[in-house]
């Protein structure tokens, strides 16, 4: 498989690390893992430059940015495990937890997803029982496949990963919270559980005690839980969702949202006043130092070049 251009070489050793990393972290750690969801390399780099230990890339940011399409099923296989390699080799120390929506098919189309992933670095996948022609979790109208198709996935998912010697983290989503109601929810991560998800994630979860009583019941199965701001579920901060018992909580709006209002008065004040109005401290260099620019001089150099010294 090809590997991105700006992993220097390194990722495919590092890529495993990532995995055991995330894997030991929910092991052996009572820290809440937090993750900021990120749409593209330039969200993913500035997630690496404020420091987070794990990041989280977003399906529904993957088809809003990759595809400029809503988050209702069209991104394919190629297009996310792309998206996600490229964020993964950026810096293959730092975990990624990637959407795999639905897994894209059956049994054997789930085990290819989860060969892809790990070969291209992600360090944890979630699989979710929605239909093929899924919406984002918090939209009305979901449906969802029944208990044995689920467990299908999972299971799929989970013996694809063993076979491959992975690490890779298999996270168990289901959306039947909306349709089927709590009980049918945690029926379905019980089974996912059995059949070898590390994570439980039940979307859409509606309030603090369904999310205490969520995480007491599936115990000691890890849960994740997921805060898109203005959805089903109300904004926790990562302290309040540990106190709630999760174990991973994601952001996935966190950089798409900042970015659409901020791009949006910078092109209305072009249509105004023709002009942007820009940061005059974000030079071009700047925005080259964001995404690698000191790391590719460094590599030019000790190859022995000299191409970037004026630079
Ligand atoms: C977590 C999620 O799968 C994502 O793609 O980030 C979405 C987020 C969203 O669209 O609100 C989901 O919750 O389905």
């Amino acid at each position: 498989m090809v590997q991105s251009d700006s992993t220097n070489g390194h990722s495919a050793r590092s890529s495993t690390h990532a995995a055991t990393k995330l894997r030991r972290t929910l092991t052996e750690s009572d820290n809440i893992i937090v993750a900021p969801g990120v749409y593209d390399g330039f969200s993913a780099r500035i997630a690496q430059e404020v420091g987070f230990d794990c990041i989280y890339m977003t399906g529904a940011g993957t088809c809003a940015s990759r595809l400029g399409q809503p988050d209702l099923g069209f991104a394919s296989l190629n297009d996310m495990r792309q998206h996600a390699e490229m964020i993964a080799n950026l810096d293959p120390t730092i975990p990624l937890i990637a959407d795999a929506d639905t897994g894209y098919g059956g049994p054997n189309m789930v085990a290819r997803t989860v060969a892809q992933y790990h070969r291209s670095g992600v360090a944890g996948l979630h699989i979710e029982d929605q239909i093929l022609t899924k919406r984002c979790g918090h939209l009305g109208g979901k449906a969802v496949v029944d208990v044995e198709t689920f467990t299908q996935r999972i299971g799929a998912a989970v013996q694809a990963r063993n076979r491959l010697g992975s690490d890779l983290v298999i996270i168990a989503r289901t959306d039947a919270l909306q349709t089927h109601g709590l009980e049918e929810a945690i029926h379905r991560i019980d089974a996912a559980v059995a059949a070898g998800a590390d994570v439980a994630f039940v979307e859409g979860i509606t309030t603090a005690e369904e999310a205490r009583d969520v995480c007491q019941r599936l115990a000691p199965a890890p849960v994740l839980v997921n805060m898109v701001e203005h959805g089903a579920t109300p904004s926790w901060t990562p302290a309040e969702a540990k106190d709630l018992g999760f174990k991973i909580i994601i952001f996935p709006f966190a950089s798409i949202a900042p970015a659409y209002g901020a791009i949006r008065d910078v092109f209305v004040r072009i249509k105004k006043s023709g002009n942007t109005g820009l940061d005059k401290e974000f030079t071009p260099k700047k925005l080259f130092t964001i995404v690698g620019l000191e790391e590719a001089i460094e590599v030019d150099a000790q190859a022995g070049g000299s191409l970037y010294s004026k630079v």
